[in-house]
């Protein structure tokens, strides 16, 4: 069930995650960093690790305008080029005053190899609202649907 709040630390997540989501907000104020000429929509990301660490992301557009890449899945490159595999949450912040800011459908995909996550859909004031992967992407495509042998086999290229 989706989770919605004005700003405050909600108990969902000190109780399942201790997880302070005011340090992750400031994590997604990198926003700023955004590279968005094309769209001029600032996105940031923030994604919190098994282990506690945190890594930021944000778009980067390009005058090619598929190679964009969005907010989430720089922040999860990032993640996993690092080492980090084992995702905890992740955030999704913007300029938007008036909505939250929702993954869109590849980035659902890309979270999704990572786990049923809460994603937390923010808005500039502060507030959130908080849906889990499955919520987000139901009855969706993964790694158990492929053959499982071939995957793990080392020899694979
Ligand atoms: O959740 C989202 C939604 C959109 N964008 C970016 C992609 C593109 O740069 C811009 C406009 O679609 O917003 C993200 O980074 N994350
Ligand atoms: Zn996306």
């Amino acid at each position: 069930m989706a989770v919605s709040s004005s700003g405050a630390v909600h108990p969902f997540l000190r109780r399942r995650f201790n997880f302070n989501l005011k340090h992750q907000f400031k994590m997604c104020l990198h926003l700023k960093f955004s590279s968005c000429p094309y769209s001029e929509l600032r996105v940031g990301s923030a994604l919190l690790t098994e282990d506690g660490q945190i890594f930021s992301g944000c778009n980067v557009e390009n005058a090619c305008f598929y190679l964009s890449l969005c907010a989430e899945r720089t922040a999860i490159n990032k993640a996993v080029s690092e080492g980090h595999r084992k995702l905890k949450a992740i955030a999704v912040s913007s300029d938007l005053e008036d909505r939250v800011i929702p993954p869109c459908g590849a980035c659902r995909q890309v979270i999704r190899e990572f786990g049923d996550i809460p994603v937390f859909m923010t808005k500039v004031d502060g507030s959130y609202t908080m849906m889990t992967l499955e919520e987000l992407l139901p009855l969706s495509w993964g790694a158990e649907y492929l053959r499982k042998q071939e995957m793990d086999s080392p020899k694979r290229n």
